[in-house]
Order: C-alpha cells, then structure tokens, then sequence
C-alpha cells in the first residue's frame, strides 16, 4: 500500500509546536518573535505566498511586517531596508521574496542579510554551516528541511545504507537537500540537466527528490517501488476545473504513486512544510537573541 504524506498534518504540528515556543519564550523573556517578509514587484503567485506566510507568523503568535515594494524600487533602496531591518530589535527573521526583478542582484541582497536573521538560510555563512554539518546553529533553507522531516517521519529510521537521488541542484532547494541526506547518512546523487538516463538513475533511488520545475516529468517507471518519493514542484497549469489553474508537482503523481512506498501530494506536501519550517527557524532566532537554548523541529 502507498502512504500518502500528509505534509499538510505534519505542517500543522510543527506550527502548533512553535507557537508554544513562542508562548514560552514570551512568557519568560519577554521576548516576542518577530518576521519580516518584504516583496518587490506584483508576481501573483509570490503574493499568495507572502500572504500565507503572513497570517501563520499571527497564528504563531509573532510580530509580523510586510514590507511591499514597487518593482521599479532600487537595489540601493532595497538594501536600506534589509540593513534597517538588520538592526531592529524586534526582528528576528528576515526574508526576501525570490525571484528578484533583473535589475536587483538577488545575490548581493541575500548577502546583505545579517546571518543571524537568515530565517531562509540562503547566506554564505549558514550555507557554509550546513556543508560542514554545525546544524546546532546554522539556520537551514525551509525547503529541504521540510522536505527533510517528511523523510523521516515516512521512513521512521535512519537513512544508512538507503540510495537518495535529488533531481535539480539548485541553492534552493537541489543543493541543500542533498547536503541534508548525507548528514543523515544516505548515500546521495544529485542529478541536473546534464545527466544522463535520467530515468534509470532515479530507478536506483530509495529516497527520490525531485526538485526540477518541470510539470510532472518524472514518471512510475523512474520509481523504483516501495521508495519515498518528495514532490518539490509547483507548476501553475491553466485549464484546470471552472477555468482555474491547476498545482502539480514534478512527479506525474498518478503513475508515481502506484510504485512508491511514500509519496508527498501536490498542493498539501512540500509547500506547507515550507511555510511551518520558516516559523519554526523564526521561533529558534528569536530564542537564540534571548540567550536562550533553541528549540529542535
Ligand atoms: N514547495 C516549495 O516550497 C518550493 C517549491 N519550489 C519548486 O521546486 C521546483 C524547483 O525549484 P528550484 O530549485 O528553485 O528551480 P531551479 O530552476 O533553480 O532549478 C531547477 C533544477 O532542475 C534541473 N533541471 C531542469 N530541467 C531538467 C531536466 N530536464 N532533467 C534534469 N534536471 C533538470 C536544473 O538543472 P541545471 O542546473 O543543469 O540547469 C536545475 O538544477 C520548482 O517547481 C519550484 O516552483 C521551489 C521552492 C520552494
Ligand atoms: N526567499 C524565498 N524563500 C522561499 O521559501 C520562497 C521564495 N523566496 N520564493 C518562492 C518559493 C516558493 N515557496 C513556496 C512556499 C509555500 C508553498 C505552498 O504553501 N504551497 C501550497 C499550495 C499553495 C497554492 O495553492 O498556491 C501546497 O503546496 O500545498 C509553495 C511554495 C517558497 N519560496
């Protein structure tokens, strides 16, 4: 029997253990955790998510401030605002919306975040943590660290011995997931555009990440059965029901799911995790400014 995981439930675990952080936290420090997210431009989909990220920081019980930005603001004048953000004692986490608008170097932002507010764990020095395994104080990308906490929970043990297999190697998503699997001892191929036979390496994978931005590409016949297969993508199609769009995956979910022994749906997989983890690195921020030992999700 395939399970299908719940990323949705386990989201809502996580969001309820960090809000009793928060609650503890607050109640002896005083100390209230507090986000911002800041947008530039008017990308729908981008909207949709800074609005959900918004209301789980209130359900979280955080300070939360939105900041929404002109696509024509400068990257000068973006820069104030992550260094102004940088030195309010009310912030703990900081996260910049990607994409960028082209005229913004996304990399010259991201570096301008103070690395102890990196709530998306996207500077060098949280990068660099990850890589040489110091996880007690990096702050890791929300993705693969949900991602990550849905492997574990489906598999219920350690992942020595297991093949995983990351498709997309991206510093998102691609890269930081794989680094994650071989901290927890599996034996981990990142694949790209470049691979060659695709389908057949995936074959190989216990653990099967696809992180690739293609609507459903990787099909049944890539997935070994029985694996543990964590569906990143989310692919606006049109033409879906009442002339809506339609979410997928990069996994042809259908045929996939009739050989995996886990499999993450898309919406209510991934996605969800994302927006939990990024609380939960929050919470840990704000415990960490209080001197206080973090907790662990
Ligand atoms: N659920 C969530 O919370 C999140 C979901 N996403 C989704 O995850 C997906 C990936 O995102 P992201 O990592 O940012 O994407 P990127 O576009 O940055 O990276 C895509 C990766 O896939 C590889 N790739 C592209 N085409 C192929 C192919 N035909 N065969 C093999 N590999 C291929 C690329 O290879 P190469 O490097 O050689 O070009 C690249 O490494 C997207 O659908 C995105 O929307 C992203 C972030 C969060
Ligand atoms: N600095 C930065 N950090 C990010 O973490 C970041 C980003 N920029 N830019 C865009 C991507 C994408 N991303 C998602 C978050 C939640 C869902 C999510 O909640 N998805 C729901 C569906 C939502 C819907 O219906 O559209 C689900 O899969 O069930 C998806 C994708 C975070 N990203």
């Amino acid at each position: 029997m395939t399970t299908v995981i719940d990323g949705k439930a386990v989201a809502a675990d996580v969001v309820t253990k960090v809000r009793i952080a928060a609650e503890k936290l607050i109640a002896e420090t005083g100390v209230v955790p507090g986000i911002a997210v800041v947008i530039v431009g008017h990308d729908p989909a981008s909207q949709v998510y800074v609005a959900s990220k918004g209301k789980k920081a209130k359900e979280c019980g955080f300070h939360s401030v939105e900041h929404a930005l002109p696509s024509d603001t400068s990257e000068a004048d973006l820069v104030a605002l992550v260094q102004k953000l940088n030195a309010d004692p009310k912030i703990h986490g900081i996260l910049v919306q990607l994409p960028l608008p082209d005229h913004i170097d996304a990399g010259k932002i991201i570096q301008t975040i103070s690395a102890d507010k990196d709530v998306d764990g996207f500077h060098f020095t949280n990068v660099g943590k990850l890589g040489t395994g110091e996880l007690d104080t990096a702050f890791v990308p929300c993705t693969p660290a949900g991602s990550m906490l849905l492997i574990e929970r489906a598999l219920g043990r350690d992942l020595s011995g297991l093949n995983a297999v990351v498709v997309g190697r991206s510093n998102i998503v691609g890269k930081p997931m794989a680094n994650l699997l071989l901290n927890a001892n599996a034996t981990v191929t990142v694949a790209h555009s470049r691979t060659k036979d695709l389908p057949a390496l995936c074959r190989s994978a216990d653990i099967l990440v696809a992180a690739v931005g293609r609507p459903e590409m990787i099909k049944g016949d890539w997935v070994k059965p029985g694996a543990t297969v964590i569906d990143v993508g989310i692919n606006r199609l049109e033409g879906g029901l009442n002339g809506k769009s339609k979410l997928v995956g990069d996994v042809d979910y259908g045929s996939a799911a009739e050989q995996a022994g886990a499999i993450t749906p898309v919406p209510g997989g991934v996605g969800p995790m994302t927006i939990a983890l990024l609380m939960a690195n929050t919470v840990v921020s704000a415990f960490r400014s209080a001197g206080q030992s973090a907790p662990r999700f």
